[in-house]
């Protein structure tokens, strides 16, 4: 085959990625066509999610041949694991990388960039990525994704001067709510020496946090270290908090609360959440909707809660767009509408869990400085989820877990810039 330079393209909210991605392995590319009648996998998070549904679907094992869990409890980077592993065996010609990186903590990325170095050597790989940042350092032609358009840049000096990250701002102040959520007392979750885990597989040990009103914290911990289990020990997701000391907005866990009153004082958002949304309903709708703790309003909206919409649409300069269907927004528009839903009744606590996996510079630029001026400009208590150190977020604390044998430990990081 004609020997490819390992490409490098940069996407960001405008490429069509999927359809290009099936174009490369349906053999039918314009513009790679030494690849064409060659055996390609993909290695994405969607390619996860496709064995993930395969495997529940049809209760198989593809991925997790030799373990006893499912994909889907599986931490994101045991999940990329399984499916490096599983792409490993199959040998490909070439191998098509959409954001390796997403979700996973410093430590795990820079092993996957090792095996991925290596692989680089015999075999081609494609990588598509939304970060600069996120580019293996091998020979490379480097490209960006418009649309559907492939710009190839002559040199790496000229690609990197065109893509550079702005740095982006809101001008306007967070709307108010219609109704303020009241909460008792100033410690809104307490979590006392709380260990968890699963078969016999401890995950958490003896975490003690404190959640005050009005606060913003970043929690942070490598793939697997238990942060998605603490969220939804919060959340009311999991029965993990039951018979453990844990008091979330002044009731004990497991005292009779129910799980609908604790979702009222919420607001969350986690890209997940839209993936599979298929709704027809505009951005109007979508914003509105977290008035009712629903994905997409099923209920007439009052002219008030209309106005507020409208208002949260103009801070997000998507105001000339509220008509328009959710679901044919960028990528990058989409997290922006659904941290407004999360935030328009503003409750006591916003939970982001990995908001900006997956977006380019300038999008991720523009979600960290709502995010920002969320918690400046509101009493409401953030915590930010991500295994990447986001720059320019500016949360006052940090919550760190780190793994051990016996389950992750935390440990409180102050910032001295608040
Ligand atoms: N239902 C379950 N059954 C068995 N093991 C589980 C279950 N849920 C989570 N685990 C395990 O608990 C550990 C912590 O998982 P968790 O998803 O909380 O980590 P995380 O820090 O959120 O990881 P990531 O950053 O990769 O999303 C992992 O080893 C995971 O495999």
């Amino acid at each position: 085959m004609t020997h490819l330079k390992s490409p490098s393209i940069l996407i960001d909210n405008t490429s069509r990625t999927d359809a290009f991605v099936s174009n490369l392995l349906a053999g039918s590319s314009e513009i790679f066509r030494g690849l064409n009648g060659k055996t390609g996998l993909l290695f994405s998070k969607s390619e996860i999610k496709r064995f993930m549904d395969k495997e529940e679907r049809h209760d198989v094992k593809i991925l997790t041949k030799g373990t006893s869990q499912t994909l889907k409890s599986m931490s994101s980077g045991e999940q990329k694991k399984a499916l490096l592993g599983y792409i490993l065996q199959h040998d490909p010609d070439f191998l098509i990388l959409v954001n390796p990186y997403d979700n996973l903590d410093v430590d795990t990325q820079a092993v996957l960039k090792e095996q991925l170095l290596a692989i680089s050597k015999t075999k081609t790989l494609i990588q598509m990525v939304s970060r600069l940042e996120d580019f293996l350092p091998i020979q490379s032609v480097y490209y960006k994704l418009m649309g559907d358009t492939l710009k190839k840049y002559t040199s790496h000096d000229s690609f990197l001067k065109a893509n550079q990250y702005i740095e982006s701002q809101f001008t306007g102040t967070i709307p108010p709510p219609l109704h303020s959520i009241e909460v008792a007392g100033e410690v809104l979750v307490r979590f006392k020496n709380v260990s968890v885990g699963f078969e016999g597989h401890k995950v958490l040990d003896s975490i003690d946090w404190s959640i005050k009103k009005g606060e913003f914290w970043q929690l942070i911990g490598p793939n697997g270290s238990g942060k998605t289990t603490l969220l939804s020990m919060i959340t009311g997701d999991s029965h993990k908090g039951y018979g453990q000391d844990l008091t979330i907005f002044g009731q004990k866990k497991g005292s009779g609360e129910s799980v609908w009153d604790l979702k009222k004082k919420i607001g969350y958002y986690t890209p997940s959440m839209t993936d599979k949304f298929k709704g027809h309903h505009n951005l109007e709708d979508m914003v509105i909707s977290g008035l009712y703790d629903s994905v997409g309003l099923y209920n007439y909206a009052t002219d008030q809660e209309k106005s507020l919409a409208l208002s949260w649409l103009k801070l997000l300069q998507l105001d000339d767009k509220r008509n328009m269907k959710f679901l044919s927004l960028t990528t990058g528009e989409k997290r922006l509408v659904m941290t407004a839903r999360a935030m328009i009744k503003h409750p006591p606590l916003l939970i982001l869990d990995e908001p900006t996996a997956g977006l380019d510079e300038k999008s991720t630029g523009l979600f960290i400085a709502l995010v920002n001026k969320i918690a400046k400009e509101s009493d409401t208590t953030v915590i930010f989820v991500s295994h990447r150190k986001e720059s320019g977020l500016l949360p006052k604390f940090d919550y760190i877990l780190k793994t051990n044998l016996n389950g992750s430990t935390g440990k409180v990081k102050q910032h001295a810039y608040n």
